[in-house]
């Protein structure tokens, strides 16, 4: 394999030949505390995303990833700045973003085949039953749950939860998956198994993706550009690693690559400066 690992810093909004799906522009967001004091959390943040791109967003705790996912989302408007989703501003949330959280944010009194049947009927009103059947239990199949369909959200593993909320989110064909940690939760084997499935899946079905995480291993052997904020308050973008490595991706295979040290120091020799 050939690999090239080209790093980069400081890069702003388009600079990425890819395309300009999601364009963030100048982003500030700050936040007014009960005294009226202002704080600044994220600071002239430019990015564009491509429409099949996986991004993975990596920065100390409480410097500002859940509030940027939270604007693109919809749950937030930014302070100043603009964020375009095919040339239109992202105002509100929307079925062509779907997030996916740590905490699975599943509704207990439902069972995991009405958990995912809810997101069908929200987005497709005016489906068949037949059909929302059908794509339920094929989203069941492609996170390997249908023998689960029938289960409560208390009946299940951690690990099978983050599966619902995966499959509730893909049901709808999102344009973009937007991702706050959602392995940090899991152990060590659940969460090697769980990002290999997500990858799979993603490989088969590009979108694009924003996910958070604060695992750097995770971010390399999933993403396709690795953004690195800098500590808040204040918190800007301080660097961008392009991963170098074609999908689909094997994980030992990419690990032994010289590449693969020389992007894992890059991100951790950052993390520790930003200590
Ligand atoms: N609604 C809010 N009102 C006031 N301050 C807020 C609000 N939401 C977030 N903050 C502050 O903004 C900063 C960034 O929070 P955010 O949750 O985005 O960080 P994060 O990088 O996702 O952190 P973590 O990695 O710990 O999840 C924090 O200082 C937080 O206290």
């Amino acid at each position: 394999m050939n690999y090239t690992a080209s790093i980069t810093r400081n890069r702003t909004a388009f600079d990425d030949p890819q395309n300009d799906f999601l364009v963030i522009n100048n982003l500030v967001k700050s936040f007014t505390n009960p005294e009226g004091r202002e704080t600044v959390i994220l600071d002239d943040i430019s990015l564009t995303i491509g429409e099949k791109e996986y991004i993975s967003v990596i920065g100390h705790s409480g410097c500002g990833k859940s509030t940027l996912l939270k604007i693109i989302a919809g749950l937030d408007r930014p302070t100043s700045g603009r964020v375009t989703l095919e040339g239109k501003e992202i105002r509100k949330p929307g079925a062509e973003r779907m997030m996916v959280f740590q905490n699975y944010a599943l509704l207990p009194w439902l069972t995991v085949k009405d958990n995912i049947r809810l997101a069908v009927d929200q987005v497709f009103k005016s489906a068949s039953r037949a059909d929302k059947i059908s794509s339920i239990n094929q989203h069941l199949a492609m996170v390997n749950l249908t023998e689960a369909a029938d289960k409560y959200p208390d009946e299940i593993s951690g690990g099978m939860k983050q599966r619902v909320g995966i499959a509730r989110a893909l049901i709808t064909r999102p344009k973009m998956l937007l991702m706050d940690e959602p392995f940090g939760a899991l152990d060590a084997l659940t969460k090697r198994k769980l990002q290999a499935q997500v990858l799979k899946i993603w490989e088969s079905h590009r979108q694009a993706v924003m996910m958070i995480t604060h695992d750097v291993d995770e971010a390399i052997y999933m993403s396709d550009r690795i953004i690195l904020l800098t500590n808040g308050p204040q918190a800007k973008i301080g660097q961008i690693i392009k991963v170098p490595f074609a999908h689909p991706r094997d994980r030992h295979a990419i690990q032994a690559s010289k590449e693969y040290a020389e992007i894992r120091n890059q991100a951790l020799d950052f993390l520790e400066r930003y200590q």
